[in-house]
């Protein structure tokens, strides 16, 4: 469905300062395969939206390509984006007009051949027909967000952008929406989403790209990134970290110190903690606590890039 290659794409602002450059994506590659749920997972300002963006013929790249839907992106701009449905950020979703309208005009602009009932399919697959006649500011967080996706999906499009589907929602609403789009995989939708959300990337992706500074540090299923560090994490808060590390080093794969914790990544943790425990006893460290854990994607990203995804402030 889409098959990206060296995307790049540079801003230079322009103020009573000077002139600022900012290299938001660096040479990007990506392959979306037909009915899946492709994620873009990073921290602020990795460059998802702007990937985003080029891909859905927002805004152009400086350099690379893409097909998408079998057209060029850069020689079919308008058969790209019949095929594609795009939800921003901030959603789209007008204060005054009611629900169904918006979703009315929206399908007129994609030249559905019956308006009203494409809008009228799209509100119930999205539980939105009791509160579609309701002005756009009368409605819920979640009701809203609902109301962009419908607004992205009425021309019934085979490819569809999200971006930041869930940021600001709570967790059970989060959970709904997760549910609406795993939906559109099973209608055979293919979905492009990007998320700073961790356990987002993971419930929800078939496969996904990491970046950060522009650029996809890994790329795999979550199962096979996860795989890829190593099978679990040991957590420790101990007295004397770098200590503690050196006198760990036989038992793991690999050793953080991750400002006041040790994580020591081991093949198979069950077996590695008794032994683990009698070493730092007989060496005298003292634990304050320890935690055994599967490993996550953030421990991908802490990987890849040195630093926690958590850090980065990005993940709830
Ligand atoms: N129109 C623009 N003009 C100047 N700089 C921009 C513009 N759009 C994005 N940038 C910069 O490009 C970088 C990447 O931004 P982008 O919005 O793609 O990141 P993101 O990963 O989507 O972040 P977030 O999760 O915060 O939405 C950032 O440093 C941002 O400030």
């Amino acid at each position: 469905m889409i098959k990206a290659q060296g995307l790049r794409k540079t801003f230079t602002t322009r103020s009573r300062k000077g002139t600022q450059t900012v290299e938001a994506v660096r040479g990007v590659d990506l392959q979306v395969g037909k009915g899946e749920i492709f994620g873009v997972l990073g921290p602020n300002g990795a460059g998802k939206t702007t990937t985003i963006r080029m891909l859905a013929t927002l805004i152009a790249p400086d350099a690379g390509q893409a097909v998408i839907a079998d057209h060029d992106l850069l020689k079919e701009p308008a058969a790209v984006r019949r095929k594609l449905g795009y939800v921003s950020q901030a959603g789209g979703v007008e204060d005054i007009m009611s629900a169904r309208a918006q979703i009315m005009m929206a399908a007129r602009i994609h030249g559905v051949a019956d308006p009203k009932r494409a809008a009228d399919d799209v509100l119930k697959r999205f539980d939105l027909t009791e509160m579609a006649d309701r002005p756009g500011r009368t409605l819920s967080g979640g009701q809203k967000r609902r109301v962009s996706i419908a607004l992205g999906l009425v021309h019934d499009p085979p490819l569809l952008f999200l971006d930041e589907p869930t940021t600001g929602l709570d967790p059970q609403n989060r959970a709904n929406l997760w549910d609406r789009i795993k939906q559109l995989r099973e209608s055979g939708t293919s979905v492009l989403l990007s998320t700073h959300y961790l356990d987002e990337a993971d419930v929800l992706c078939d496969r996904l790209v990491i970046v950060d500074h522009g650029q996809i540090v890994a790329e795999g299923t979550p199962a096979e990134l996860k795989r890829g560090v190593s099978g679990d994490v040991i957590t420790l808060r101990v007295d004397g970290l770098e200590t503690a590390a050196e006198t760990l080093k036989p038992f793991a794969r690999e050793i953080r110190v991750d400002e006041d914790v040790l994580r020591v990544y081991v093949d198979d943790g069950e077996h590695t903690l008794p032994a683990l425990l009698r070493t730092l006893e007989e060496r005298g460290i003292r634990l304050s606590s320890i935690a055994l854990d599967r490993c996550t994607l953030d421990d991908v990203f802490l990987a890849h890039t040195g630093r926690s995804l958590r850090d980065t402030g990005a993940d709830a």
